[in-house]
């Protein structure tokens, strides 16, 4: 399919149960997609749901209404009405996602925390471990720090363990949620080189960069997500 993520009529509001079961409406009627190569980024002020949409995308978030369509094993799959091992099975293969921050597990390697999502497609180790270590040699990563577990790397170490997590598969549709905050000059730049490549091979790309400069460099389309706020039609 040429357009690997459709999104369609999606609403979502917050019911905060400790506050009175107040409801926050965040976002409504929220339609477009990603086609394959392509690299589409949210935009808009802060607070304005650019995140929680894309965690809806990639399933954390259920919504109140619409769809999400991925194109996943040849069949279309709405991940809004989908059920928890769907989701998984289409995490596994088709949909990653590059979060802001690198959620650790204690006592695993650096090096294992990359290969773990070709591991988990089924890959051979050997293969898997050479990959993640291409990915932390390019991403710099120091040596002497593969072998360790990441949770006492700085921000930018560690935002680096997370892309090269998430940019090792070949899933077809790829999240990211300002993937490079932490890094500096020279390591934001082998990031977005990264995501050319990902777009040369035909993945569909989502994601939040608050970085003009990277967000010029990246971008084929921007969607200000104030369209899509209910907030913003009030006013
Ligand atoms: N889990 C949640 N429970 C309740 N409210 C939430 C939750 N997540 C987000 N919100 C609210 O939804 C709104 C949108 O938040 P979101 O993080 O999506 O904005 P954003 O556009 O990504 O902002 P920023 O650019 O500052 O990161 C905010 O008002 C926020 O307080």
């Amino acid at each position: 399919m040429a357009t690997p993520l459709v999104v369609s009529e999606v609403a979502k509001s917050f019911t905060m149960h400790l506050r009175d079961g107040i409801r926050l409406p965040v976002v409504s009627d929220v339609s477009f997609s990603v086609k394959a190569g392509e690299c589409v980024v949210l935009g808009g002020p802060s607070g304005i749901g650019k995140s929680s949409l894309l965690k809806m995308v990639y399933g954390n978030y259920g919504v109140d209404g619409g769809q999400i369509l991925i194109e996943h094993e040849g069949k279309v799959i709405d991940l809004a009405s989908a059920d928890p091992r769907s989701v998984l099975a289409v995490r596994r293969v088709t949909l990653g996602y590059v979060s802001q921050f690198l959620r650790v597990v204690p006592r695993v390697a650096a090096i294992d925390v990359v290969a773990e999502p070709l591991l988990a497609g089924g890959e051979n180790p050997e293969v898997a471990r050479e990959r993640a270590e291409e990915m932390l040699s390019r991403l710099n990563l120091p040596r002497e720090l593969w072998q360790l577990p990441p949770a006492t790397f700085s921000g930018g170490e560690q935002q680096r363990v997370n892309i090269a997590r998430g940019f090792i598969t070949n899933h077809r549709i790829l999240l990211l949620d300002e993937p490079t905050a932490s890094l500096d000059a020279k390591n934001r730049e082998i990031v977005v080189g990264m995501i050319a490549e990902k777009k040369r091979a035909g993945v569909a790309l989502l994601g939040i960069f608050h970085d003009d400069d990277v967000r010029t460099e990246v971008a084929d389309r921007i969607i200000d997500v104030s369209a899509f706020s209910p907030r913003k039609a009030a006013a």
